[in-house]
């Protein structure tokens, strides 16, 4: 696996990539303190996302500007916004906010999507598409929309989001797959 540019592993875009990591736990201790209902602590909940979130947005902007794009940045990056989506998504089912069959869908796909990128990693790292940064941004947006207290108008939107983000998610699901198979397409005529 060869390096984008020789960087230190621990910069400031991989810290925060593990900052996202780490506020997992914590995200999910508010979500269900008090039963899952309280209305301060699911805004609690709320807020930590949107902080554990924006880090997505803070991490790579800085990776890009500074220049400190590493393959563990590209492996990690996208396995910290799973981490923190899917320990979202998982909780508001069981909240009984969102039907299971909708993070069991997500989860399929972004775990898929995770042991592809193992499984070709000897050929090379598949990054986060825009397709698949689009699809992150949309799975946040619904989810940050379902833990806020419902109403009618916010309901909406959320399930208005939440369509067009699985739809992202297995469209570029599917389009991760096609570029993994050519990758290794790819290196196995090099070989040749
Ligand atoms: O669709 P993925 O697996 O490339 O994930 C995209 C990342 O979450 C973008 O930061």
């Amino acid at each position: 696996m060869t390096e984008a540019r020789k960087v230190p592993l621990l910069n400031v875009a991989n810290i925060l990539t593990m900052a996202r990591m780490a506020l997992v736990p914590v995200f999910l201790l508010s979500l269900f303190a008090a039963g899952g209902f309280d209305t301060t602590w699911r805004l609690i909940a709320f807020g930590i996302f949107a902080v554990a979130s924006f880090t997505d947005h803070i991490d790579g902007t800085l990776a890009r500007k500074h220049g400190l794009i590493t393959d563990f940045g590209k492996i990690a990056d996208p396995i910290a916004d799973k981490a923190l989506t899917g320990s979202a998504l998982v909780g508001l089912s069981i909240l009984d906010v969102l039907p299971w069959w909708i993070t069991i869908v997500i989860a399929v796909r972004e775990v898929g999507v995770t042991l592809l990128r193992f499984w070709v990693i000897r050929y090379g790292v598949i990054p986060a598409s825009r397709g698949g940064k689009a699809k992150t941004l949309l799975q946040v947006i619904a989810i940050g929309l379902f833990l806020l207290p419902q109403n009618d108008v916010i309901a909406i939107i959320a399930w208005v989001i939440m369509a067009a983000a699985l739809i992202l998610t297995i469209v570029t699901g599917i389009d991760y797959v096609i570029r993994a198979f050519k990758l290794k397409a790819r290196a196995g005529r090099a070989v040749a």
